[in-house]
Order: structure tokens, then sequence, then C-alpha cells
């Protein structure tokens, strides 16, 4: 049966900046519930593969119930076609940010909406340029412990910001949800916002 009343929104994160990006334009969520997954590349997985099939089977680890709406996402940073995820440690954080240093990156995010027994996706790739890292940079970097469950290894929300000179693409689906694809998919279900959003 179809469920023909604004369904209620659950997100499926336990990402504190996806909950702030999703109050930034007013969203906000009935319900918090995290999807834990295996989030290790298939052998061979692409990039854009990897990250879609991240955000769908945290979709499917959170069924919604017929009047729900659950929302994951996926971000991930592609470098020379190797995927970086979120490094385990410090030494993996500093081999991931050598790796990007003086070169293009591609973030990609994915986001997915399980509802009424479909999940819709989309996808959204940004290309951010950083600038080459000197020893102390990187050190300083790593000091001040950014690089902690953040793709890729770094924040461009926080300090690595000043290693960011260019970014093309969405600004929020690299902090991890693009607003703007996020909006559009909520509203198409009837979920628009309901809180009026005040700017700082
Ligand atoms: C590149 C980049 C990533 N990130 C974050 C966004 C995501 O939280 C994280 C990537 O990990 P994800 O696996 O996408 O998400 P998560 O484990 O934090 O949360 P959940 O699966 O429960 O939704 O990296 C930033 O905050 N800033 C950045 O500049």
């Amino acid at each position: 049966m179809r469920c023909r009343n604004k369904p209620s929104l659950v997100l499926g994160s336990a990402s504190p900046r996806r909950l702030e990006l999703l109050s930034q334009i007013g969203i906000v969520p009935d319900a918090l519930r995290a999807a834990d997954i295996d989030e290790t590349p298939r052998r061979g997985e692409t990039p854009r593969d990897y990250v879609r099939r991240m955000a769908v089977e945290k979709a499917e680890a959170l069924p919604p119930s017929q009047d729900e709406a659950v929302l994951t996402a996926d971000t991930t940073v592609a470098v020379g076609g190797r995927i970086l995820g979120k490094p385990e440690d410090r030494d993996e954080a500093a081999r991931f940010m050598r790796l990007m240093s003086g070169r293009r990156h591609q973030v990609l995010t994915s986001v997915a909406l399980h509802h009424d027994g479909k999940i819709r996706q989309r996808l959204v790739q940004t290309t951010v340029r950083m600038r080459p890292l000197s020893g102390r940079d990187l050190e300083q970097y790593l000091e001040i412990g950014d690089w902690q469950g953040k793709a890729g290894g770094y924040a461009i929300q926080g300090a690595a910001a000043s290693y960011i000179p260019w970014i093309q693409g969405s600004f929020s689906a690299v902090v991890g949800l693009p607003l703007s694809e996020t909006a559009a998919m909520l509203a198409a279900i009837g979920i628009t916002a309901q809180q009026q959003v005040k700017s700082t």
C-alpha cells in the first residue's frame, strides 16, 4: 500500500556533520539511527561504484517502517583511482595527506533515501585542489587530530581549509551531505524545511 502522508524522517547516520548540515536547511530528523556495515572496498571496485554501494547498503541496513523515510550517505576521497576512506591511524592519515598534497582529488558523496519500498540514490562529485604540503604543515595538521573519522583524513570545514585554494562542485557534499540534491530528494517525498532558518 502506498504511503501518502508526509513520512517521518530518520537520519541513518552517526555523523554529527550530516545532522548539522540538515539543520542548516531547516530539516530536523524525527529520529537518528546508525548503520554498522562493512566498509571494505571490493577488489577492482571503482570509487564511484564503492560510494554508491556504501550509501545503499547503509539504507538497506535500516529498513524504514511504512510511515518513515531513512536518509543515509557515504563520502569517500578518490585520488588517482585509489579509494581513501577514513584513516585507521595517524600514519595512514599522513600517507593520505601526502597522496593529496599538491594535486587534485575527487570527493564523492552518495546519498540514499529508503522509502515506500524503494531506495533512491544520487552521487555528487566535487574536485578539490590541495596545495603542496611541507613536512611541517603535515606535522601540525596531524597534531590537531582533525583527521579522525574523516574520509581522506582531512576536514575542509576545519583547519585544512588553509591548504585548499580551490574546489569545483559542492562544499556541503565534501563535508558529508550535498544539500541541494538532498533537499530535492526529500522534497520529492514531501519532506521540506520545518524550521525557519536564520543566517548567522
Ligand atoms: C572530505 C571530508 C570528509 N568529512 C567526513 C564526512 C563523513 O562524516 C566522513 C566520511 O565517512 P562516512 O563513512 O561517509 O560517514 P561516517 O562514518 O562519518 O557516518 P555514517 O556512516 O554513520 O553516516 O568524512 C568531513 O567532515 N570533511 C571533509 O572535508
